[in-house]
């Protein structure tokens, strides 16, 4: 069987490439200006086809959304059938395919492709995708679906979702009816079975606070009005920016990425929140979340996806002990650089931490090393992985107790309550509350775990970010030559001082992480590493910001 070329010729004239622009696969996947990407999402339509052929005809997602981006940002993401992220092979082809300039080099790089990677085109190809709630949304789901007809996939439209319910759907399609079965491959299913776990996990458990979530004007808010259908007797969500009407709200001033990179309460959220009460915050495509409350003194205490991973972390500990499990289970951590060097202090004196590069698929890949392997971003992505292993142990452990037995059970509802395909700000947000409703936890003894150091992110905007190389889970440069050494001893003058810089995945600028015992401490180390950074790349006396030291 050979490709359908005349009619990938035929649609694909009308999705032609803008020709001053280069695309590429990076960690979110294709992500830009929603009004550049028909290309794209034509090709797209088209790439997820093939992987799918590839796969024997197990479905592939395709999640169009461009996260905590502004509004006017859209991008596409590829998930492979376990729910999991695009093989890091396919990353590269797919970035040759987007770049081809003509239909016509479009079609020979395809046959090319499908040689070398010896596709059987006889195969089926499945696909399911979805969207969150950009206005860029509708136009080029359009496109993406010229690709998957002319290609003659069978595909199959979620609609507009939040990222980690297509991952789910994506699972549960392709387990449906084996003994691995994820769930019911509908939304309906995933709100089923998470809010089933959550509601056994707390039974018992009354006078759970509400809980504002602050809904970053996206498609969480759809998910959160759904799981209030469900858990309100047991615990009230009250969703605040939930406007999706209003042009250009998504993500502005609000949502996680915003309280992360602020270190502050959205505005909205001043003259809701209530001193000591507990709030969290979504990103526009509700894979991210970040929790926080106002101390006694009505300050703005963030607790981020390190004291998430700390909090499910020790209790699962717990659960595991108490089951009569703790030689046979074990639990460990993985983090990247950016997490906070409290955290990383307070868990290694405990468990198994390991750090790996940005991005999550690093921090799955290396969560899947562990039987039960806890992973977060510190800006609040992540999630609990089970291995194979562990839920064959849960599912034959004869507890000698009662108490055992009820922390078997609890353990066995983690594994339906936490998505396991990727991380889920929705589950991660039911995961928290039952965490703090078994410990009677109110946000002040969560942040009294450990203390967070001061810290400082900062943007650099340099000619070429490219020759940035970095080693030992970006840790360290190795290039630009004699940089890190600089950058080191600038380090040295502060107490408790670290820093490290690398080149953004996602954007086109190298960043810096600084850490130091007090804040002002941590800006200053920040700002004087920005700016050696900026000087030894050649950047612009007149254009250097003025924050730099
Ligand atoms: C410091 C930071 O938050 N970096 C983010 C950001 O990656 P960069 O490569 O730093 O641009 O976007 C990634 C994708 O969403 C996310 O995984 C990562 O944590
Ligand atoms: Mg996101």
């Amino acid at each position: 069987m050979s490709l359908p070329i005349q009619a990938i010729q035929a649609a694909g004239d009308r999705h032609p490439k803008p020709a001053h622009l280069r695309f590429q696969y990076g960690t979110a996947g294709f992500r830009t200006l929603g009004n550049t990407l028909d290309s794209v999402m034509f090709k797209v339509g088209i790439i997820a086809a093939l992987r799918s052929k590839k796969l024997d005809g197990k479905t592939i997602g395709v999640m169009v959304t461009a996260s905590h981006n502004p509004e006017p940002d859209n991008g596409v993401k590829l998930v492979d059938p376990r729910g999991e992220m695009l093989e890091a092979s396919w990353e590269g082809y797919a970035t040759t395919l987007a770049n081809t300039s003509t239909t016509e080099e479009f079609v020979e790089a395809l046959a090319e492709f499908v040689r070398s990677a010896k596709i059987d085109l006889s195969k089926p190809a499945r696909v399911v995708y979805g969207r969150d709630t950009r206005p860029s949304g509708p136009a080029l789901v359009a496109a993406l679906e010229d690709g998957l007809h002319a290609i003659g996939a069978e595909a199959r439209d979620a609609g507009v979702t939040t990222t980690p319910i297509l991952h789910y759907l994506v699972r549960a399609t392709n387990t449906k009816g084996t003994k691995d079965a994820y769930g019911e491959d509908t939304s309906e299913g995933y709100y089923d079975k998470i809010s089933a776990a959550f509601k056994k996990l707390v039974a018992g458990k009354a006078g759970i606070p509400p809980l504002v979530v602050d809904c970053a004007n996206g498609v969480g808010a759809y998910a959160v009005e759904e799981f209030s259908k469900l858990i309100s007797d047991k615990l009230q969500l009250v969703p605040v920016n939930a406007d999706l009407t209003t042009p250009g709200a998504l993500n502005n001033a609000c949502g996680a990425d915003f309280v992360k990179t602020m270190q502050r309460l959205p505005p909205s959220l001043s003259p809701v929140l209530k001193t000591g009460q507990r709030a969290c915050s979504l990103d526009g495509d509700a894979d991210r979340l970040m929790y926080y409350y106002l101390d006694d003194r009505d300050q703005f205490r963030m607790l981020d996806g390190d004291k998430i991973a700390a909090l499910v972390a020790a209790f699962i500990v717990e659960l595991v002990k108490n089951a009569g499990l703790e030689d046979e289970i074990s639990v460990g951590i993985v983090q990247t650089a950016y997490a906070n060097g409290g955290s990383t202090k307070y868990l290694s004196q405990r468990l198994p931490v390991k750090c790996v590069s940005t991005g999550v698929k690093h921090l799955h890949h290396a969560a899947e090393h562990y039987d039960v392997g806890v992973y977060f971003e510190a800006n609040g992505h992540g999630t609990v992985l089970f291995s194979a292993e562990t839920n064959k142990i849960l599912a034959e452990h004869q507890p000698s107790t009662p108490a055992q037995s009820t922390a078997l059970n609890h353990i066995v509802n983690l594994t339906q309550l936490i998505n396991q395909t990727v991380g889920d700000a929705l589950s991660d947000l039911l995961l928290v509350e039952v965490v703090l409703a078994h410990k009677s936890y109110s946000g002040v003894e969560w942040d009294s775990l450990y203390v967070d150091l001061p810290n400082r992110l900062v943007k650099v905007v340099v000619a070429d970010r490219h020759i940035f190389k970095t080693e030992d889970a970006e840790r360290r440069l190795v290039s630009p030559a004699g940089l890190q050494e600089k950058i080191n001893e600038l380090v040295r003058r502060y107490e408790a001082g670290r820093a490290f810089v690398r080149p953004s995945g996602t954007e086109d600028v190298v960043r810096v992480y600084a850490e130091a015992m007090v804040k002002s401490q941590a800006d200053e180390l920040a700002f004087r590493v920005a700016g050696l950074v900026y000087d030894e790349t050649g950047g612009d006396p007149a254009q250097r910001p003025a924050e730099f030291l």
